[in-house]
Formats: structure tokens, C-alpha cells, sequence
């Protein structure tokens, strides 16, 4: 098999083993996940990223479309200490580079260190360190891709149906596919819409509560989004996850901040300030919610106290920064999609008059 080059920003270029090739570059980040590649090679939230798994072999149990969290892999390349057969051939089916047989644990500690960072990867029969420092010094900074969310949300709107007992408008800026299961499998109708939807857009659905999905990059760039929230705050029920809790909390007054190197992994450790329990969580995330604006705060990390949950009686608003629609799990938070649906149908939601 031929070689492959990583350059990343700060001047070190590791050499590795090509498992797809081609050249590109991202943001470098990693995720500690000991399981679930597939999902998160295909949440849209990676997008124009670079994937580390910490975990040394990546591939174990195949690749079967059923755990695919969106049609196509989002991630711009994928890194990994050993990674088998089944993945490296998807990655390459789709044209994403792919590289194997490099020190991991040197490429997290360094993104510990010294934060996530722009990378460029080279690799195939032909690749150079060159070739990858040349495309490590063509990536943007997050915040430069002012409109990310057209790479990952439907072109239209759509809807899935779940029985009818609720209805709910997904601001789709890149929805993992188990966020509108877990809806429709409680019995909500989910109709999902355009990142950049308009307010008569999701007027139009008739919704009893406004979603805002995760998705990638700067959540200071949903424009759109931000404007949907404003306009119908305190006269819908909303929620978000991830993504979706930046987005509320900016346009509701409050603000974002970017990481060191993010939160990316499946045992972060989440403790509800209400109940003092602490839950297990997923999570894939840059960004976190610094000026929390109207909403109250209702669990935070345990590892570095940063904000995992919020919530306001007054403007009928419960989000969270993890993931608690996660496949293949921990699912110890699945209960707020039942809140979610609370919500909607709750006697305690403001009438619009
Ligand atoms: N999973 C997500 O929705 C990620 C949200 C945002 N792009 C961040 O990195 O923080």
C-alpha cells in the first residue's frame, strides 16, 4: 500500500499508510469514541473536519448503511492507528482520503495541547509532504465557512411522519438522522426544513414546537436559523441539540464561544444541577454556549463545567449541548425527547395572541 503525509499547523508532517486516497484538509480533531465509527463518519456535524479516532482500530464490526446517520460521509478525511478493510474500501468508494498506521496518540495530544488546528493530508501513490503542507495551508479557520449549513441540510422541505401527535418544524443545519427517529418514534410528525428557512416557512408547517438540529461549524454563521428563533420566541415551544442549543442561546441574547479542542467521545460525563445525577453522554462539538442570555442552566460537563443543558419556563426553551438521540449510545438521556414532546403539547406553553 503506498504512503500518506499529514501536515498540520504547526510545522509537523507525520508520514502514514493511504487506506483511500486523494488530498485534502480540515479542522484536526478527535474523537475518543471505542465505538459508533459509522455514525460519526456520517454526521453531518463533521463536516470540513478532519476525524482522529483515538481508538486503535477502527472497523471491527463492518459498515452497514442501517447505522448511517446521513447519506454520505461528512468528515473531510478520517485518521486512524489500524483501520480495516470494510472502512477503508467505503471511504475510498466516496472519495474521502483515508490513512492508517500513524502514532494517534501523538496527533491527539497534540490537538490537546495546542487545540484543533488546520491539517492538510496527502495520500496514494503519488503523495508528497508537500503535497499535504500545500493543502494544510489552504484550510479555512471554522468561522470562515459562512454558509456550511447548504453543504449538509435538505435542499427541500420534507416530512416524516410518526402518527401525528405533535408536530414539529426541524430547522435542518445538518440533522443526524436519529434526531428525526427519535421524534417519529414518539409519535411526532417531524417536518424538516432548510437551514435557512424563513419564518412564513415554519409559520406554514403549523408547528407545536420549533427544533433547531445540530450541524457544523461557527454557530454565529446560522443567520438564518438565529432569525427563525427571534421571531417566534415566547410564542413556540423550541428545542435544539447541540448545534441547535447555540443557535437559541445567540439569538436569544446570550453568546458562543469556540474550544480548545472540543468535546468529541461517548462518556462524558453530565450532571443535571436539578436532580445532582449524573448521566453518561455523547457528544461532537467545538463550540460551547458562554453567555447563556435568558435561559438558565440546567447541566453542565463534569470534566470542565461548561453548559450541557438549558432551559426557561417564561419562553417554553429546553436544549442540551450532547447528544441524546446518540446510536449506538449511551441512551441514558433519551428521556428529553419525551420533554421535547412535553413541551409541545404542555399547558404551561405561552399562547401566541
Ligand atoms: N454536533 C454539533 O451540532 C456541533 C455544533 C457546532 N458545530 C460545534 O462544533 O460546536
Amino acid at each position: 500500500m503506498s504512503d500518506a503525509y499529514i501536515a498540520l499547523a504547526d510545522g509537523r508532517v507525520l508520514k502514514a499508510r493511504a487506506r483511500a486516497p486523494g488530498r485534502t484538509r480540515g479542522e484536526l480533531v478527535f474523537t475518543t469514541a471505542y465505538t459508533g465509527y459509522e455514525e460519526s463518519l456520517t454526521d453531518p456535524s463533521y463536516a470540513e473536519q478532519i476525524l482522529t479516532f483515538s481508538y486503535p482500530l477502527i472497523g471491527n464490526y463492518g459498515v452497514r448503511t442501517e447505522r448511517f446517520e446521513s447519506e454520505s460521509v461528512r468528515p473531510n478525511a478520517a485518521v486512524a492507528r489500524e483501520m480495516t478493510d470494510d472502512v477503508a474500501d467505503w471511504l475510498a468508494a466516496e472519495g474521502v482520503p483515508a490513512v492508517d498506521h500513524v502514532d494517534t496518540r501523538e496527533i491527539v495530544t497534540t490537538v490537546r495541547e495546542e487545540g484543533a488546528m488546520a491539517c492538510g493530508i496527502a495520500a496514494g501513490p503519488d503523495a508528497t509532504a508537500e503535497d499535504a503542507v500545500e493543502a494544510m495551508e489552504a484550510c479555512k479557520p471554522m468561522s470562515d465557512h459562512v454558509d456550511i449549513g447548504a453543504q449538509v441540510s435538505v435542499a427541500e422541505p420534507t416530512v416524516h411522519e410518526g402518527g401525528g401527535d405533535a408536530d414539529v418544524a426541524l430547522l435542518d443545519c445538518g440533522a443526524k438522522g436519529s434526531i428525526i427517529s427519535s421524534l417519529t418514534d414518539r409519535g411526532a410528525d417531524v417536518h424538516v426544513l432548510p437551514y435557512d428557512a424563513t419564518p412564513e416557512d415554519v409559520a406554514a408547517v403549523g408547528p407545536d414546537v420549533l427544533f433547531v438540529s445540530n450541524g457544523p461549524g461557527d454557530p454565529e454563521n446560522f443567520v438564518a436559523a438565529q432569525a427563525v428563533v427571534d421571531e417566534f420566541a415566547g410564542d413556540l415551544p423550541m428545542a435544539g441539540i447541540c448545534l441547535g442549543q447555540q443557535v437559541i442561546t445567540s439569538a436569544l441574547g446570550g453568546s458562543t464561544e469556540k474550544m480548545t479542542f472540543g468535546h468529541r467521545g461517548v462518556n462524558q460525563p453530565v450532571k443535571d444541577l436539578r436532580t445532582d445525577k449524573v448521566v453518561m453522554t455523547t457528544q461532537n462539538h467545538g463550540y460551547t454556549v458562554d453567555d447563556t442570555g435568558p435561559l438558565e442552566v440546567t447541566q453542565v460537563n463534569v470534566n470542565d463545567d461548561t453548559v450541557e443543558g438549558l432551559d426557561s419556563e417564561d419562553l417554553d426553551v429546553i436544549t442540551r449541548q450532547y447528544h441524546p438521540e446518540a446510536n449506538p449510545g449511551p441512551h441514558d438521556s433519551l428521556g428529553f425527547f419525551d420533554e421535547v414532546l412535553d413541551l409541545a403539547t404542555s399547558s404551561r406553553r405561552v399562547a401566541a395572541d
